[in-house]
């Protein structure tokens, strides 16, 4: 067994990792770290526990400790699930020994730190060599994107291998559980909507060009469409929906581009990695579906459910679609403790 720890454990995301590590074949929780609120506490009483799953009885009684690489000892990996700030000054002291499998903002889009979702873009995990190099560190960071890139990106990736992108345009709707659990007030999204989520726009516009970018030996060259995001907050506890427009540069059949979702298989499906969902995306016919109720927990709450998909009748060339991920899970925890079960196997 790999010893791992959860930086921010007693949160939203870090909650995710307990519950998706307690039966882990190959990672054994062995260190848990929060704030200095929460240090020094057992952890049932340290957190508000809000999943509908229990508390798993492994954790309960383990110490939080504060995060630091000198009270986390011991530990191979530690999945961050810290705000952005302290990630930004926690995880490089964590680097210097242990691997680091971040699901923070603050280090994706350093030069040197692989952006990595593992059925889109493995190859640009050969960065840790030179991140290694550049920072002098035993160990390294690898971080996964922003929670409705990586929806969207798995959405993209089998159809940027297959045609010609022209332009993206994105809708969100995202679930309340995305802000974290004091994130948005009930007042402000019970009978509401809000039209703005701060820096979301411009980390799914960055973030997905660098996924689907080429690594060229030394850094990444990000793909070369267009992408225009609009992100908005809606009364959903979990489950981000978005809404895509594709324009392509030829002329595309529908039953081509539901082949080609339909079929698509990465590296965790060909290492049959635990938490590798069967198919990254799954097709509904409903025309009234995907729902974030219904949709969100498919294959684990691992795969990204696309429907409604159909040419755009407005414009040549053109497809739309409605995709519903799990943010939490394959857009958070899930997405990092994939990340680590690919760097344990291949590297
Ligand atoms: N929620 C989501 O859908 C997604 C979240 N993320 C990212 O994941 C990270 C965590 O998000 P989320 O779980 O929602 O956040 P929460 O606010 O729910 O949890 C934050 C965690 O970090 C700890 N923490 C806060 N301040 C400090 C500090 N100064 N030093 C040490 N630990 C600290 C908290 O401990 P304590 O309980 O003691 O305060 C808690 O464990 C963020 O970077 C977020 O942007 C990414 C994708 C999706
Ligand atoms: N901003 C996202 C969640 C999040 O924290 O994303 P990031 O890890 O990119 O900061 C949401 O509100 O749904």
């Amino acid at each position: 067994m790999v010893n791992v720890g959860i930086l921010g454990a007693t949160g939203m995301v870090g909650q995710r990792f307990i519950e998706l590590l307690a039966d882990h074949p190959k990672f054994e929780i062995t260190a848990l770290t929060a704030s200095a609120r929460s240090a020094g506490k057992r952890y049932e009483d340290a957190a508000t526990w809000y999943l509908d799953s229990p508390i798993p009885e492994s954790v309960k009684d383990i110490t939080v400790v504060d995060t630091d690489p000198k009270e986390a000892k011991d530990v191979d990996i530690v999945f961050s699930a810290l705000p952005a700030d302290t990630a930004a000054i926690v995880e490089p002291k964590f680097a210097k020994s242990c691997i680091v499998a971040s699901n923070a903002s603050a280090m994706r889009m350093e030069p040197d730190v692989p952006l990595v979702i593992p059925e889109v873009n493995p190859e640009h995990l050969d960065l840790v060599e030179i991140q290694q190099k550049n920072r002098g560190w035993d160990g390294f960071i690898v971080t996964n994107p922003n929670c409705s890139t990586i929806a969207l990106t798995l959405t993209l990736k089998p159809l940027y291998d297959q045609y010609n992108i022209k332009r993206v345009y994105v809708s969100t709707m995202q679930a309340v559980s995305g802000a974290g659990y004091n994130g948005v007030p009930s007042m402000a999204i019970v009978d509401n909507l809000v039209p703005f989520i701060g820096g979301e726009e411009e980390k799914m516009e960055s973030e997905t060009l660098h996924l689907l970018g080429e690594f060229d030996g030394e850094s990444v060259v990000p793909a070369p469409f267009g992408l225009s995001a609009s992100c908005h907050r809606v009364a959903v506890v979990n489950g981000h929906t978005e809404a895509v427009f594709i324009e392509m540069e030829d002329d595309l059949e529908i039953e081509d581009v539901k082949n080609c979702l339909c079929n698509f298989k990465g590296l965790p499906q060909k290492l049959d990695l635990h938490s590798a969902p069967k198919n990254p995306v799954v097709i509904r016919e409903e025309e009234n579906r995907p729902q974030p109720r219904m949709d969100r927990n498919t294959d684990n709450g691992m795969a990204v459910t696309v429907g409604r998909l159909r040419k755009d009748a407005a414009f040549d060339n053109s497809l739309r679609y409605v995709l519903v991920g799990h943010n939490t899970i394959r857009g958070a925890a899930g997405a990092s403790i994939l990340n680590a079960e690919l760097i344990s196997e291949i590297m």
